[in-house]
């Protein structure tokens, strides 16, 4: 049979055009709007290295909520609403689900971290992980140390209100750290804490993702140390062994409380046990190692810094305060509060959400990359381009929340008492990299702040006129923003001007005798147990490195 070229070759050409048309056109179709740029560098002089997420919200009021900066062939796009992350992020998670390369980040040791990971197979695995073992179902099994978690919180909070910062701290790090290696931890010099605390400050040193010059222009890291703007490359060099200690350490340890028979059940200790009668692969043990030191690096800090916005908050809006305790004191009565009394409390509810959108804890989010050439709104997005989804801005948007920047739960109520404003859920970020703490994050946070409410006031401080101190809000951002008090470590009690006084009395039950540590209950009425003794700071055979 004759065979003709023709019709394929026809086909192929046209197939080549139009690839070329198509190409064409959408790359003619105008970028989004930004501000003013430099002919070469771009965007590069103005790029904010402090506040990100403000001065983003400031660009997006002026020139749209979906706005372009570029810097050396760079794009950078900014989402700013609601509708165009999710039109973009979550509709279209095909194309933005990867992560931009962070240099900085990947020298330090973090780039199979799945927070940084590429999307593909390995961070699918990865996320697969973490979604079993934070389910809401998988959650629930962590409820009863939250509960005994919290009330040790606020038996530290009634016995310390000045170190209010650390005790916070201490209780998110005391949950990850429980569930991911079964670790009791009493307090901020645990051996774990440690070494997690440093590979954290090591990250935040870098200030915002994106934002220090390697990871701008990525081939710094080749040059030597005296060369101008290679100061991180080093830096991240010197401080990678913390890293690899936050991976190493506790594996090792929890691997040895197997061996013991002494390892209490926890994320490392039941995947360890699965696996025991196989032979792991090299990269499944970084898997494993990779996931739970996730779980301490995503899960800490975000934890913290919320519950530190909701301190805050009561010392700012003093009425809110007592409206959750009028609500929780007519709803629990004389015992503690627990996680069943959640759907009968609708106004702390509100109360967290509102401090959830209110003070997002990563105020940008953290950023997404395309993939593919993509077109919005006839605005056209080129593969490749780091797109930020802004929480801030999506929380202050005025067409969504009235008078945004005030502390207000009663918006998300129906009318009368609010507008049926929507939860902020930009808080946990996008599409397939949605934050998969978040539902462990929410019941951490709402046992913190039931237990507190039920059992403490936060007042204002009063200054030596006899005046209540109003509080300035300071913070510092770097991928998480935080109090200033808390990253400088200031007395928080001086500087946020905040007290924390006990709504119960310390004393021993009727008729026994005061041993004076015990209990702690409120003229009769609720009454806290016994703090739980957790286990002694005992360092286990560290490996030589750390000693
Ligand atoms: C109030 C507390 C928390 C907040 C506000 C928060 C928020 C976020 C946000 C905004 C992202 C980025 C989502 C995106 O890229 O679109 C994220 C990612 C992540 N979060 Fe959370 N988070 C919190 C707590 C937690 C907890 C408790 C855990 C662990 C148990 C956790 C684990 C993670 C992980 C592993 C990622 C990376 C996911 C990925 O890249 O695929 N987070 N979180």
């Amino acid at each position: 049979m004759a065979f003709s070229l023709a019709p394929i070759v026809v086909v192929l050409a046209f197939g080549i055009l139009l690839i070329y048309r198509t190409r064409n056109s959408r790359s003619r179709l105008p970028f989004p709007p930004g501000p003013p740029a430099d002919p070469i560098l771009g965007h590069l002089r103005i790029l904010p290295d402090a506040n990100q997420h403000l001065v983003y919200h400031e660009w997006c009021k002026k020139y749209g909520n979906v706005i372009r900066l570029h810097c050396l062939g760079r794009s950078i796009i900014v989402l700013n609403d609601l509708q165009s992350a999710v039109e973009l992020l979550d509709k279209r998670s095909n194309i933005y689900s990867d992560r931009p390369k962070f240099t900085f980040y990947e020298l330090l040791g973090w780039k199979a971290t799945i927070t940084f990971m590429q999307y593909g197979s390995r961070l699918r695995k990865h996320r697969r992980l973490f979604n079993e073992a934070f389910t809401p179902q998988a959650c629930e099994a962590y409820q009863a140390m939250q509960r005994e978690l919290a009330q040790s919180l606020v038996q530290r909070l009634t016995q310390q209100p000045e170190e209010f910062d650390s005790i916070l701290n201490w209780y998110s790090v005391a949950i990850v750290m429980r569930i991911t290696y079964g670790r009791n931890v009493d307090s901020n010099n645990d051996s774990y804490v440690k070494i997690a605390r440093d590979a954290g400050t090591a990250l935040a040193d870098a200030g915002p993702p994106g934002g220090n010059p390697i990871d701008l222009f990525p081939f710094l890291q080749y040059l030597p140390s005296w060369f101008p703007g290679t100061y991180y490359a080093n830096y991240a060099r010197e401080r990678s062994h913390v890293l690899q200690q936050l991976h190493d350490y506790p594996y090792d340890d929890v691997k040895r409380q197997l061996a013991d028979g002494t390892a209490e059940p926890s994320y490392l200790s039941g995947h360890l046990e699965r696996a025991a009668s196989t032979e792991l692969s090299d990269e499944e043990v970084e898997d494993i190692k990779l996931t739970a030191a996730a779980i301490y690096g995503a899960g800490h800090e975000t934890t913290w810094a919320t519950t530190l916005w909701f301190v805050l908050a009561m010392v700012l809006y003093p009425e809110c305060q007592k409206r959750a305790q009028a609500e929780i004191d007519a709803v629990v009565g004389d015992r503690m509060p627990d996680f069943s009394d959640r759907p009968a409390l609708p106004y702390v509810e509100c109360l967290i959400q509102e401090v959830l959108r209110w003070q997002p804890a990563l105020p940008s989010g953290v950023p997404h990359r395309s993939t593919q050439d993509d077109v919005y709104k006839g605005m056209f997005i080129p593969k490749g381009s780091i797109v930020v989804a802004n929480a801030t801005g999506m929380s202050l948007d005025e067409n969504v929340y009235e008078n945004p920047e005030r502390f207000n739960p009663l918006r998300f109520r129906p009318q009368p008492e609010g507008n049926a404003e929507p939860y902020a859920d930009a808080t946990f970020g996008f599409g397939r990299r949605v934050c998969p703490g978040r539902h462990l994050a929410v019941s951490s946070v709402y046992m913190a702040v039931v237990t507190i409410l039920a059992t403490l006031d936060i007042n204002r401080k009063i200054n030596d006129r006899g005046e209540e101190i109003i509080p300035v809000i300071e913070y510092q951002t770097g991928l998480t923003r935080y109090l200033l008090a808390v990253s400088t470590l200031h007395p928080y009690f001086n500087h946020m001007n905040t007290a924390i006084q006990s709504r119960l009395i310390v004393s021993s039950p009727p008729g026994e005798p005061d041993d004076g540590s015990d209990l702690i209950r409120d003229a009769g009425r609720r009454i806290l147990p016994t703090v739980v003794v957790l286990q002694e700071d005992v360092l286990p055979v560290p490996p030589p490195s750390f000693l």
